[in-house]
C-alpha cells in the first residue's frame, strides 16, 4: 500500500478525518484515551481527493493510515474496526471489558450508537417537519432504552471509560447544539442519560476530539442544509 496521503509525516498513525464526523471523533477519542500519538488530516467530503478515493473502499472517513515497523504502510476503514484494532495493538487504558460476554454486549451497544447516528443524519438534515418529529420519537425511544441499561455511572459500564462511551460522546455533542436552538426534549425524564451526557462532555479526550468550535461548525452545516430543525419557535422568535 503506497498511496498514503501527502500530509503524513513523522507519526506512525494518521487519522483521515472530516471536521464534523462523529465516526472520526470516536476513533480520535479512543486514540486520546490510550495516549497514542497520531496525526489528523481533514478532507473535504464534497470534493474527495484522489489519494483518498484510492485507499478508501467506501469513500468514507475515518481511515486509519498505519506505518508498520518494517516501513510498509496500510490503511483501515470503518470506525469500529479502527477502535478494535487500536484496542488490540496499543498500550494504555483498556477500552473493552476483559470478559468476552461483556465485551460482546459492549459491541452491541456500539452498534446501537451507530444506529442512532443514522437517525440523527435524517433528524438534522430533513426539511420536512413530519419527518423531523418521527425521527425525534425514534431517538427518544432509543435513549429511553439506554436509560434502562445504565447503572450508577459515571460511564456506560460504571467507573471505567469504554468504547461505548467513545461512540456516544460525539452523539451527545449534537444535542448540545439541538438544545441551544430550541430544545429537543429527548432527554426529559432520563436522569441517567443526562448524567452520562454531562460526564462525557467533561472528559478531556472528548473535548480534544470534538474541538472547541464544534457547535459553530454544526450550526453552519444545519444552515447549509436549510434544516427544519432550525425553525424551532425560540429560533424564529429570536
Ligand atoms: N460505518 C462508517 C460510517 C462512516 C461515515 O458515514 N462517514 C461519513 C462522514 S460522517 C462519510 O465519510 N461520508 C462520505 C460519503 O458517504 O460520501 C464508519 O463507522 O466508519
Amino acid at each position: 500500500m503506497d498511496h498514503l496521503p501527502p500530509q503524513i509525516s513523522g507519526s506512525a498513525l494518521l487519522l483521515v478525518s472530516h471536521h464534523l464526523c462523529p465516526y472520526v471523533q470516536r476513533a480520535a477519542i479512543a486514540l486520546a484515551e490510550k495516549g497514542v500519538p497520531f496525526e489528523r488530516v481533514n478532507i473535504d467530503l464534497a470534493d474527495k481527493p484522489r489519494w483518498f478515493l484510492e485507499v478508501s473502499p467506501l469513500g468514507k472517513v475515518p481511515l486509519l493510515c498505519i506505518r508498520l515497523s518494517d516501513g510498509s504502510q496500510d490503511v483501515l476503514f470503518e470506525s469500529s474496526v479502527i477502535c478494535e484494532y487500536l484496542e488490540e495493538t496499543q498500550d494504555g487504558r483498556r477500552l473493552h471489558p476483559s470478559d468476552p460476554l461483556t465485551r460482546a454486549r459492549h459491541r452491541g451497544w456500539m452498534e446501537f450508537g451507530s444506529s442512532i447516528l443514522s437517525d440523527l443524519w435524517v433528524y438534522e438534515t430533513t426539511q420536512d417537519r413530519a419527518q423531523l418529529e418521527a425521527k425525534r420519537q425514534v431517538l427518544a425511544s432509543k435513549f429511553a432504552t439506554i436509560e434502562a441499561e445504565l447503572k450508577d455511572g459515571p460511564y456506560f459500564a460504571g467507573v471505567d471509560f469504554s468504547l461505548v462511551d467513545a461512540v456516544f460522546a460525539p452523539i451527545f455533542r449534537y444535542f448540545d447544539v439541538f438544545d441551544a436552538i430550541g430544545g429537543s426534549g429527548i432527554f426529559a425524564g432520563l436522569p441517567r442519560v443526562q448524567a452520562w451526557r454531562t460526564a462525557l462532555s467533561e472528559r478531556p479526550s472528548v473535548k480534544a476530539a470534538v474541538g472547541p468550535d464544534y457547535a459553530d461548525r454544526l450550526m453552519a452545516f444545519l444552515k447549509r442544509h436549510d434544516a427544519v430543525l432550525l425553525q424551532q419557535p425560540s429560533v424564529s422568535a429570536a
